[in-house]
């Protein structure tokens, strides 16, 4: 990495300060185009895309575009999604598009530079990989995120209750969780100890319950990584449930939160006044911690 890139844990940190830990996400449902007045086409979808960036950017720490809902438009939509990071971008806001990549490493390579790359036009400032390739297969996305100052988020306990049948099987004395949970602390090893490291994990705002009875809570705070935890609203967790569910680590939580918020819109101030109302119990939740 050259000396002029700040890597993205940095980043991060300073967009959390600015605005504390909630991650906002754009889900186009075609349910929610249609709660908001809008064709379920191409043209709903940037409109509904282009009030998402407005009424999020500047305002929270991270946006999480979901891929899925755009590409679901063939390349129309990837288009859209192209004008969403830019718009991001162009606000100051970070962005972590949810893609959730993973291939052998030949394959990934081309994955990363598709998103990490500075030339890319797809390129957000963080992504989500998927480890179960093996972690090392991963190694390219790791290594042009570093080089670029991005951030990769690896899936290790994710918010679906379907989950739980691979992450939570033992191999070798360990949790499948537990042991990405190790491995991502040996890529952040050099993180600074106050901050976040370049590699995040996603681990849901559903599953603080098995944290703790998995014994995880402090593997998952010497990791130093950022944790994404989708599931907050729609999926049934509340900012509370992190708090208790996350215990220590709850300092290094994102909370995630898409349609509960897009279900406030169209209205922009609507819209706002839901994120705001999330980051507002959010920040309950830092100030429980540090206590
Ligand atoms: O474990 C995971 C990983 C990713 N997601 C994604 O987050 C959002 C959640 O949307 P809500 O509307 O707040 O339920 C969605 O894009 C998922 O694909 C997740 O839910 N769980």
């Amino acid at each position: 990495m050259s000396d002029d890139i700040e890597p993205f844990g940095i980043r991060l940190g300073a967009a959390v300060e600015a605005h504390g830990p909630v991650c906002a996400g754009i889900d186009p449902h075609p349910s929610l185009l249609e709660a908001w007045d809008l064709p379920v086409s191409v043209k709903g979808l940037r409109r509904f895309a282009e009030i998402a960036v407005e009424a999020f950017g500047g305002e929270v720490a991270l946006v999480k575009p979901q891929s899925a809902f755009f590409e679901r438009f063939g390349a129309a939509g990837i288009e859209i999604l192209e004008d969403v990071l830019a718009g991001l971008r162009e606000m100051g806001t970070l962005s972590l598009l949810d893609v959730k990549r993973g291939d052998i490493g030949s394959t990934m390579l081309a994955y990363a530079q598709a998103y990490l790359d500075d030339s890319s036009t797809l390129r957000a400032d963080a992504i989500t990989v998927s480890p179960f390739l093996g972690l090392g297969s991963l190694a390219p996305a790791f290594d042009l995120a570093r080089r670029t100052g991005r951030g990769v988020f690896v899936l290790a306990m994710t918010s679906n209750p379907e989950g739980a049948s691979v992450q939570h099987a033992v191999w070798d004395g360990d949790t499948v969780g537990g042991a990405i949970i190790d491995a991502v602390s040996e890529l952040n090893a050099l993180a600074p100890a106050d901050g976040f490291g370049d590699v995040g994990m996603v681990v849901g705002a559903t599953v603080g319950k098995d944290i703790a009875d998995l014994g995880l809570t402090e593997r998952l705070v010497q990791s130093r990584a950022p944790l994404l935890a989708p599931g907050v609203g729609a999926q049934g967790a509340t900012v509370g449930d992190v708090g208790r569910g996350f215990g220590v680590a709850a300092s290094l939580v994102l909370p995630a939160t898409s349609r509960a918020v897009l279900s406030a819109g169209p209205d922009v101030a609507a819209l706002r006044a839901a994120l705001s109302a999330v980051q507002e119990e959010a920040s309950g939740l830092r100030l429980r911690v540090e206590q």
